[in-house]
């Protein structure tokens, strides 16, 4: 994958060098002031977009992160450390590092309200901190000198404008990589994260580092620009406010950082021009972060969506791909089905799962489940609604914890291991439902899924082999249906040992399903992947797996060859509810 667009990359560091060369020549000497905060508040917007927009954790103490690194610059300040203001900024927003990782800890367990109240809380003590022990400098009046060649504030302005662009570009890349898109995939689902390999602890105390040296730096900045600083200038009201900022504009994209940083550094100018109070700034960004929050996406990820839906459509127009040609599609007849091999032979076993029990409370739903997958097979796991299929799916991926029995991939036990390692070491699940991040592009989702440097060329043969747009289109824009594909695609494109795929086939046609069946059965020789599938279609089933097992009320009521299986009385009365139908 591309991990820079050099478009935007040009037009953004265009843009920075025209704002360097052009604003510090026309502006008044106070709006160049203002032009430096609203660069510094940019900067801080953009550890929110690491943290808010990113990954979707609703953290309230950026400013705390930046209150560190300040203190650090002014510290190093007061001992005339070596290296200077350039090197004391760096290590200001290293030592808000560690400090990010340790609030990032409770984020493993906590999400949401509580972890924002997490937050709220560490912010309120470092303002009582501040409060209580003056910045570096401040008793004695050691202020920071601004160093060569950025001593006016005309050059400031290019310094930080410089800072803020090798940030975005920074981000920008890191966003691309597999840790960027992991965050996306955490904000929309942590379970789907896990099942691709993805260590969630991992990549959410990596947000949570990176967005505290973000802020760190942007502390050290503010110093730069003011000299020293006071308490209030990193007040948990900031934080709150540049939080609802943050939702409402979407700082994770430049444009979006850039626009934060200038309602941040703007705002209480206008309420003073327009004699409003100053917290009915606060209010104004309240609403508009209620607003955000009601349609899901901040305002940059809607007009970047909106901008990717427009080309992602105007390329299936020039591809011929429409709404009318997917209607025809669905109406052709499928076609036919290659041969299920009936005999197992003598191939080895792969997944073996042995005297599965899994209890919710006093809900037993899996009672001593045996279940084998061999190399190069699909084999079916059927039963009525609630008979515990996706309990026995998620119990063997690491999803339950705490379930008797045994679960074993090519003869290494995993049941010590959670889901992402399991992923990791070759077993891969879809869920019933799927939570695709829509800012995806379908490369992009191929590429978390894959967990691996995905080649273009690999990314196509799966998109077309599954019957997917080509890889550009973005999620948003593709219907359930062919989500459900790109699902399966994206568990197949890791080339795991046994793929375990719950109801795939939900909510498509008869020729749908059954053209998914004629593909299904080609996935072990073509790409070396064995599946379990997960069904109520019985055709599909019956064309697709050489064995069943049958789950009811958590228990295997008939295993073996498919064909014997689906004839047998005991199953077909579990399935139609006719308690006279005889066992056979
Ligand atoms: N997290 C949970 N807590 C409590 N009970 C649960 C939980 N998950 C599943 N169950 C119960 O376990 C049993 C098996 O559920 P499961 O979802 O595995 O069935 P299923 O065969 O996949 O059904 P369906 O075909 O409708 O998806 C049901 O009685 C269900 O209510």
């Amino acid at each position: 994958m591309n991990l820079v667009d050099k478009r935007g990359l040009g037009i953004g560091i265009g843009l920075a060098a025209l704002a360097c060369v052009a604003l510090p020549a026309v502006l008044s000497p106070y709006w160049i002031y203002l032009a430096i905060s609203a660069v510094v508040s940019a900067v801080i917007m953009q550890s929110y977009g690491v943290i808010v927009g990113r990954v979707g954790v609703m953290s309230l103490c950026q400013m705390s992160f930046a209150a560190i690194g300040a203190w650090v610059v002014l510290r190093l300040n007061v001992a005339d450390a070596p290296g200077g203001f350039f090197v004391w900024l760096v290590l200001g927003g290293l030592a808000a590092v560690p400090v990010g990782v340790a609030i990032g800890l409770p984020a493993l367990r906590i999400r949401g309200v509580n972890l924002a109240v997490v937050t709220f809380g560490f912010a309120v003590s470092a303002d009582i901190v501040w409060n209580v022990n003056p910045f570096p400098g401040a008793q004695d009046l050691k202020m920071l000198d601004r160093p060569e060649p950025f001593v006016t504030d005309g050059s400031y302005f290019v310094f930080v404008t410089i800072v803020f662009t090798v940030l975005a570009v920074v981000l920008g890349v890191i966003g691309k990589t597999r840790l960027g898109l992991s965050w996306y995939e955490l904000r929309h689902s942590e379970r789907s994260a896990a099942s691709h390999g993805v260590s969630v602890a991992r990549s959410k105390l990596a947000a949570f580092a990176i967005s505290a040296f973000v802020a760190g730096i942007g502390g050290g900045l503010l110093v730069g620009q003011l000299s020293t600083v006071v308490p209030s200038n990193f007040a948990m009201g900031q934080s709150l406010a540049l939080f609802a900022v943050a939702i409402m504009i979407g700082p994770h994209h430049p444009e979006g950082a850039v626009i934060g940083g200038i309602f941040g550094a703007i705002m209480p100018t206008i309420m003073e021009k327009v004699s409003l109070p100053q917290d009915f700034g606060g209010v104004l960004f309240g609403v508009g972060a209620l607003l955000a929050l009601r349609s899901g996406l901040s305002h940059t990820d809607l007009t970047r969506m909106r901008k990717r839906e427009r080309g992602a459509r105007k390329l299936m127009k020039d591809a011929g791909i429409g709404a009318e040609e997917g209607a025809e599609k669905a109406a052709e007849p499928a076609p036919p089905l290659p041969a299920v091999p009936r005999d197992p032979g003598d191939r080895k076993p792969l997944l073996s799962v042995t005297g599965l029990t899994v209890r919710f409370g006093e809900v037993v739903a899996l009672e001593a489940v045996d279940l084998t997958v061999p190399e190069g097979a699909v084999v079916g796991l059927i039963g009525p609604n609630g008979a515990g299929k996706s309990t026995f799916i998620s119990a063997v991926t690491g999803f339950v914890a705490g379930y008797g029995g045994t679960v074993e991939l090519a003869g290494a036990r995993l049941d010590k291991h959670g889901p992402s390692v399991r992923a990791r070491r070759g077993l891969r699940r879809t869920f019933q439902t799927t939570a695709i991040a829509p800012e995806l592009t379908q490369y992009e989702y191929l590429a978390i899924g894959s967990g691996r440097r995905l080649p273009r060329a690999d990314a196509d043969e799966l998109l077309e082999f599954f019957g997917c747009p080509p890889g550009e289109v973005p999620v948003s824009i593709v219907d359930a249906g062919t989500r459900r594909l790109l699902d399966v695609a994206a568990a197949i494109a890791a080339r795991p040992k046994v793929a375990l795929l719950d109801e795939p086939a939900a909510g498509q046609s008869a020729a749908e399903s059954l053209r998914l069946g004629a593909r299904l059965t080609q996935v072990p020789e073509r790409f070396g992947v064995s599946i379990l599938l997960v069904e109520h279609d019985m055709e599909l089933v019956q064309a697709t797996c050489e064995q069943v097992t049958v789950l009811d009320f958590g228990h295997v009521i008939a295993s073996g060859p498919t064909g014997d299986v689906l004839a047998d009385a005991a199953v077909r009365a579990a399935y139609l509810g006719a308690a006279d139908v005889p066992a056979s």
